[in-house]
């Protein structure tokens, strides 16, 4: 699968993507992980351990939709379960990017207990694939930190079914999860949260 044109097009897609998101800090010390549709039941993602600003196609490998990897000794990313739930639960997602940016680290421990964090007001809520205006409310689902892959993409799953129009979620002094139709889609994405992030952040600060 690996030889093919379109695995080779994704893969680079997910490459050029963690060149970006290295040089803007948000996936230091081999955070963060990619990935990308190929098919109903295969998505190319990174394996795990990479340094995710160096990536090349051999870094990349095809699991299917259990994540398990398909004609491949690499190791699929530790974080594997809950790229494929989100493909599942959304048919039309065609990539997923996971990043470690300070600002999502320390946004999401400063929520304690909460159980999301509420964006509202901002025009660049607008980046949101489906938000025709400023005036809406983006909730990010927030997830306490564990090790227990099986146990987060099951609470994602349900989280999911309860909200259906989310962008994202961040796990609690780890980072954001964030997906769109295809590679471009999930960097918008990615750049309006951190965006966003960054004015929470300030606007915190300023109110102190
Ligand atoms: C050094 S970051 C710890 C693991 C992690 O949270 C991550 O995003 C990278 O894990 P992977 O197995 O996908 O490299
Ligand atoms: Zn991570």
């Amino acid at each position: 699968m690996i030889d093919t044109p379109l695995f080779q097009r994704v893969a680079d897609e997910i490459a050029d993507a963690g060149r970006f998101l290295y040089s803007r800090g948000w996936v230091p010390a081999t955070s963060g992980n990619f990935s990308g549709r190929l098919d109903d039941q295969h998505y190319a993602l990174t394996a795990s351990g990479r340094h995710k600003g160096e990536l090349q196609r051999k870094d990349i490998l095809v699991v299917d939709r259990n994540g398990d990897p398909v004609d491949s000794q690499l190791r699929p990313s530790a974080e594997t379960l809950l790229h494929t739930t989100l493909y599942q639960h959304f048919p039309e997602c065609g990539a997923v990017l996971h990043t470690h940016s300070v600002n999502a680290t320390v946004l999401s421990k400063l929520a304690g207990d909460a159980d999301e964090i509420i964006l509202e007001d901002y025009e660049v809520l607008k980046a949101f694939q489906g938000n025709t205006t400023h005036d809406t409310v983006e909730r990010i689902p927030l997830f306490p930190n564990t090790q227990d892959m099986v146990q987060l993409g099951k609470d994602l799953a349900q989280r999911l079914e309860q909200q259906p129009n989310i962008h994202g979620f961040l796990i609690q002094g780890h980072g954001l999860y964030t997906w769109g139709r295809d590679m471009n889609e999930t960097r918008r994405h990615i750049e309006a949260f951190e965006f966003l992030f960054e004015c929470d952040m300030e606007m915190r600060r300023c109110s102190r």
